[in-house]
């Protein structure tokens, strides 16, 4: 079950602008900044009631959000929903045809294990699946 829009990921060149671009217009600070070495991004989270921005910059040139910025420029990234128990979503999305980025959940930010849907089989959105690791 998708139970909500955990997060928005924004694409940017310079976190540190984009960090104080986005404090000004949502008029807080950043709750998280914390980096994923295994998917090359350092990332900051602004908490926006229910849902989340979640900013993303490269840390070296292979990273997704490297080669996004290449192709697409500065821009949403990615949207990603809260679901309860990711391998069973999984399993039946994959089930109906969508294309699973990475077969086994993996340990994304923010204390989350998630899954990538290819956005050649969603509309050209690509979409994340996050569920929280609960110590
Ligand atoms: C996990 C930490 C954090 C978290 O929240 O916990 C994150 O969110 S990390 C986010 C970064 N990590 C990922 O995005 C992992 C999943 N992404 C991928 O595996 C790739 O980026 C992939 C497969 C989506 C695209 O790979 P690549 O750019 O190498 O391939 P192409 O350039 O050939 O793209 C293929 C096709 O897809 C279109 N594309 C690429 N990225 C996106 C996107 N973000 N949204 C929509 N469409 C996208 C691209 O334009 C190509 O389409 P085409 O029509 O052929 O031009
Ligand atoms: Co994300």
């Amino acid at each position: 079950m998708l139970t909500n829009v955990e997060h928005i990921g924004i694409a940017v060149r310079d976190i540190a602008a984009s960090n104080e671009l986005f404090a000004k217009l949502l008029n807080i600070q950043p709750y998280k900044s914390e980096a994923v070495e295994s998917e090359g991004v350092t990332t900051s989270f602004f908490r926006v009631n229910q849902t989340k921005i979640e900013l993303l910059e490269a840390t070296n040139p292979d990273s997704p959000i490297a080669r996004f910025l290449e192709k697409k420029g500065e821009g949403i990234h990615h949207v990603a929903f809260e679901v309860e128990n990711i391998e069973a979503e999984m399993e039946r999305l994959k089930a109906e045809g969508f294309t699973l980025l990475n077969e086994v959940p993996k340990r994304g930010a923010d204390n989350k294990l998630v899954c990538f849907l290819h956005p050649k089989a969603t509309n050209g959105v690509l979409i994340e699946l996050c569920q929280e690791i609960k110590e």
